[in-house]
């Protein structure tokens, strides 16, 4: 076995406040994050986005300590996660690849062409795929890939999503036990399953498998706690005026206390580490407006961070990945393009097909700026 790799990916945060422009400039330029019919329009709609979301943005990184902790932590797991592997006898490194800030994948990847490294297991920290999160850095990383024959001599496989791993299961089962037995009645406690939500029209139109994964994913979970509690799922952090999964995490709440629950312990399984929305979204937001509706008992499960059974579990994901026949980037899923092809030709007078474009582009400008109105004049969760 030639000099061994694991890249692990992830979104990645402001460290400061100074950076939350820029780094929702960033996650806004992305078509994998909005889908605009001309890639003309993504800058400038970018910039307009996170200039307007800044401010409300920034204090919620305020309340959370005045930036995100996703690098400090992501970067502790990698050094567990190496810890781990050296421990199994596999000797490797570990490196941190974020998609919209530092240390910024292509930071990463200059470090393992200067170390070398001949054998890559690329790991995202979504233990499930959608195409917003594992499939746009999948999509980088072939970009970056196709254009330096450096990296085309490096073995590499990806791990699209590894949801299903039992080590995965049981270490939030544990600590899903753990919180259940410190509320005031174990047996009979809901658990609520908070994922990020998506864009229905990504399910529907793109072919992304995040809602099955995820469904999946809450189920498996409540089999490996193999206790009766009775359990729902429901998908947080919405932006914007158009339809995203439901149920959303604040109805549902509501629609609970509504039932008469009284006990609510709230899993967050989009993501392994503390982050905005679990810190600022779940235990602030959700957690007022559950204590408004009547919930008496409010518990937050922590995200797995480094805890020992998970930091095993993406171990042995990556172990396994070793010894499986390799993933390509071509391999994942990639979004079906639903893009129009609009007819380029010579200006003419009269009701022509260019003019019925430039119409159409007209129109688009002024649905974009209904957009931010819309935007603007809801109270979204994150904005
Ligand atoms: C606008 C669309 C967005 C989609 C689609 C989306 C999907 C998605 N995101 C995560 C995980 C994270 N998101 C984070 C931050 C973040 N995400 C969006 C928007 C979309 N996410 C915004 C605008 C932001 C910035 C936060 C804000 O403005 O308040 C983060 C980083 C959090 C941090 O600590 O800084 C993570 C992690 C998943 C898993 C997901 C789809 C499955
Ligand atoms: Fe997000």
């Amino acid at each position: 076995m030639g000099r061994l790799g694991v890249l692990l990916l992830n979104l990645g945060g402001p460290d400061k406040l100074e950076d939350v422009r820029p780094f929702l400039y960033n996650l806004f330029s992305d078509p994998e994050i909005i889908r605009l019919p001309s890639p003309l329009l993504q800058a400038p709609l970018a910039w307009l986005i996170s200039t307007l979301r800044a401010k409300q943005s920034q204090q919620n990184y305020k309340k959370i300590g005045g930036g995100s902790p996703l690098r400090r932590i992501t970067e502790e797991q990698a050094q567990a996660l190496r810890s781990q592997l050296v421990q199994n006898g596999h000797d490797v490194q570990v490196y941190v690849g974020m998609r919209y800030w530092h240390p910024f994948t292509e930071e990463a990847i200059a470090q393992i062409k200067r170390d070398k490294i001949e054998e890559l297991v690329i790991l995202p920290l979504y233990p499930q795929f959608s195409i917003s999160t594992t499939g746009s850095s999948f999509r980088l990383l072939d970009r970056i890939w196709q254009t330096d024959p450096e990296l085309q001599k490096i073995k590499y496989t990806v791990v699209p999503s590894w949801y299903e791993n039992s080590g995965y299961l049981q270490a939030m089962a544990n600590l899903i036990a753990n919180k259940l037995d410190q509320v005031k009645d174990p047996s009979t406690a809901h658990v609520f399953f908070s994922a990020h939500g998506v864009p229905v029209s990504y399910i529907e139109e793109a072919g992304d498998p995040y809602q099955k994964e995820i469904e999946a994913c809450a189920a498996l979970i409540m089999q490996k706690l193999n206790r009766p509690n009775p359990y729902k799922l429901a998908y947080q952090s919405r932006v914007g005026p158009v339809e995203w999964l439901q149920p959303y995490t604040d109805v549902a709440i509501e629609e609970l206390a509504a039932e008469g629950v009284k006990e609510l312990v709230v899993v967050p399984i989009s993501f392994v580490s503390e982050h905005i929305e679990t810190l600022e979204e779940i235990d602030m937001e959700y957690r007022e407006i559950a204590e408004h509706a009547g919930i008496e008992t409010f518990a937050r499960v922590p995200a797995p961070d480094t805890d020992p059974t998970f930091i095993q579990a993406l171990a042995d994901v990556v172990i396994k990945a070793l010894s499986d026949r390799p993933i390509p980037f071509s391999a994942t899923i990639q979004p079906q393009k639903n893009t129009k092809l609009y007819p380029q030709e010579r200006w003419e007078w009269g009701m022509t097909p260019s003019a019925e474009v430039w119409n159409g582009r007209l129109a688009m400008i002024g649905f974009l700026i209904l957009l931010l109105e819309l935007w603007l004049g809801r109270g979204q969760i994150l904005q």
